[in-house]
């Protein structure tokens, strides 16, 4: 017997455990979209309505030819079995909620650029407006899930500003569920997660709440991994797990540039330290520096709040796996123009993947823009390519990373290229910015002919096998290999 239901019996509950039989989610992003047609696949007696603001966004989820709004394998076969049987996307929030016995929000919680916490705190705006808009029009009891990112205790947050708004006979029980899939990964991850986990209040109606969600995911999920915890917990464990991995990719990374000032390989280190069950081998891949939308936002937050709560050292703790990450992206590109001779003005460097990781046409936080921002300080010509990125993006993202240059000076110097070989025509150095599995395939024997020489390489993935570069010509520079050309 399940230890909640126990729970729930033993303390003779008068409320009855509610069906969930409709879904509304608030946000048709790269959250909401797969976690709900996930849901609506596996509960297909569940109706499951998607609701967004932005109508491009929801006019893509319901294009007749399945252009997506985002790119995740797998993602378009999920949409294509359930849209129109009980998948509905659409701009109509306000019927989404009324319709609804269980709301997610999964709207976006984008670092704050201005006011108190600027560039530390999460910006609770988006969060704020939908719980607003949810306790404004519902006129039937909900179960509302935080399905976004959150600091710790916005439940409470939420939970005022319902009950403070809401029409008589209304009532509001809040669940926080966080969502841990990755992008690229995102159906495999949602299909067979780690676990899920639900944070409710300890009161009756809170765990009936969180009994409702359990048996949404019983559809699918083994009831072992489901697991339930306090409301509180539940927000803090998604920024602990996130800032947990960072912090070993920032490991990984500050290891690698031991290994490069003394002839050890990161690869070899990565592979003898995660070799002991304690460590474990995953997430140990040493890179130019991670990127997405998550994990530098989620420590800043992370940062925020032990500052808030007079824990400055656990702050600076944290802190300190955002700064190893910089100073990685920034210790590459300098690699780059040391290795060419101190100077890249008038050079023509490939970057190959714009994308922040492969299999996603994401490019939030990818250090492929900074990287681009430092090449470009350092008046060199730019060619990308990434088989993903639209184009439009990449001139916002290298617009937004150097905002006193006009566009016309950004396209002076940056090509978008349409593969990765013509983005290395006349190159002097190739850099592998993004993991995508076509870079390791490129007829790399081409690319070196239609260089100039010397030709440079700078895997900033660890992705070609270097030794095979250089038997054709190439000087090879990979991440934490002594080793170099
Ligand atoms: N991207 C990921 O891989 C990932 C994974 C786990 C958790 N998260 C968290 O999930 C949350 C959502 O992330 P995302 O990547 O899906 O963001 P996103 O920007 O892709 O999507 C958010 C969507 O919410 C919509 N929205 C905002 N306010 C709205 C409102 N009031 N009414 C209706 N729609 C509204 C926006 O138009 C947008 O389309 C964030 O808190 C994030 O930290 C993200
Ligand atoms: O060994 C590794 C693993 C990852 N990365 C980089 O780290 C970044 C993040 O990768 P990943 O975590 O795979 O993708 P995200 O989609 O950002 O997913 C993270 O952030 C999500 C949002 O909160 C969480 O739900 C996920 O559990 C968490 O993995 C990317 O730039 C990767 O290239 C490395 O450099 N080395």
């Amino acid at each position: 017997m399940d230890a909640l239901q126990d729970r729930f019996k033993s303390q003779k509950l008068s409320t009855s455990p509610v069906k969930v039989t409709k879904i509304c989610c608030i946000g048709a992003g790269y959250v909401g979209g797969p976690t709900c047609a996930v849901i609506a696949l596996k509960c297909p007696h569940i109706q499951v309505t998607i609701v967004d603001l932005n109508e491009a966004r929801v006019d893509a989820w319901n294009s007749e030819d399945f252009k997506l709004p985002i790119y995740e394998p797998g993602l378009e076969e999920v949409v294509r079995k359930a849209r129109g049987r009980n998948l509905f996307f659409s701009t109509d929030v306000d019927k989404g909620i009324q319709d609804a016995d269980l709301i997610f929000v999964s709207v976006n919680t984008p670092t704050k650029k201005s006011g108190v916490g600027a560039g530390f705190a999460a910006d609770l705006n988006y969060v704020e407006l939908a719980t607003r808009r949810i306790a404004a029009v519902a006129n039937s009891s909900k179960i509302v899930v935080e399905k976004s990112t959150v600091p710790c205790r916005t439940a409470e947050s939420m939970r005022t500003i319902l009950e403070a708004n809401s029409k008589p006979g209304c009532h509001f029980d809040i669940l926080s569920n966080p969502e841990f899939l990755a992008e690229g990964t995102a159906i495999s991850d949602l299909f067979a997660p780690d676990r899920v986990l639900i944070g409710s209040l300890q009161t009756p109606e809170g765990i009936a709440a969180c009994v409702a969600l359990k048996d949404v995911y019983k559809n699918w999920v083994p009831a072992e991994k489901v697991l339930t915890v306090g409301l509180w917990s539940s927000e803090l464990s998604k920024l602990a797990a996130n800032a947990m991995l960072a912090q070993r990719i920032s490991s990984i990374n500050a290891l690698s540039a031991i290994c490069e000032a003394t002839g050890a390989n990161i690869d070899e280190v990565a592979h003898a330290v995660g070799k002991d069950t304690r460590v474990g081998p995953k997430f140990l891949k040493a890179s130019v520096g991670f990127g997405g939308s998550c994990f530098q936002k989620d420590i800043l937050n992370l940062v925020y709040l032990s500052e808030s709560l007079h824990l400055p050292e656990v702050a600076a703790y944290w802190r300190q796996v955002v700064e190893m990450n910089e100073y990685q992206k920034r210790r590459f590109a300098k690699t780059v123009v040391d290795t060419l001779f101190n100077t890249i003005t008038g050079k023509r460097i490939a970057v190959l993947g714009f994308a922040f990781k492969a299999d996603t046409g994401d490019t939030r936080e990818s250090a492929a823009i900074s990287l681009i921002r430092d090449f470009q300080d350092e008046r060199a010509l730019v060619n990308v390519y990434d088989p993903q990125v639209p184009h439009d993006q990449i001139w916002l993202d290298l617009q937004e990373a150097s905002p006193r240059l006009p566009i016309e000076q950004i396209k002076k110097q940056v090509t978008i290229c349409p593969s990765a070989l013509e983005a290395c025509r006349n190159a002097e150095a190739v850099v592998i910015a993004t993991e995508w599995a076509e870079f390791r395939e490129i007829d790399w024997e081409a690319v070196y002919k239609n260089m100039n020489k010397p030709a440079f390489v700078f895997d900033g993935r660890l992705l070609v096998d270097a030794e095979k570069l250089r038997k054709i010509g190439f000087k090879v520079t990979s991440i934490g290999r002594g080793e170099r050309l």
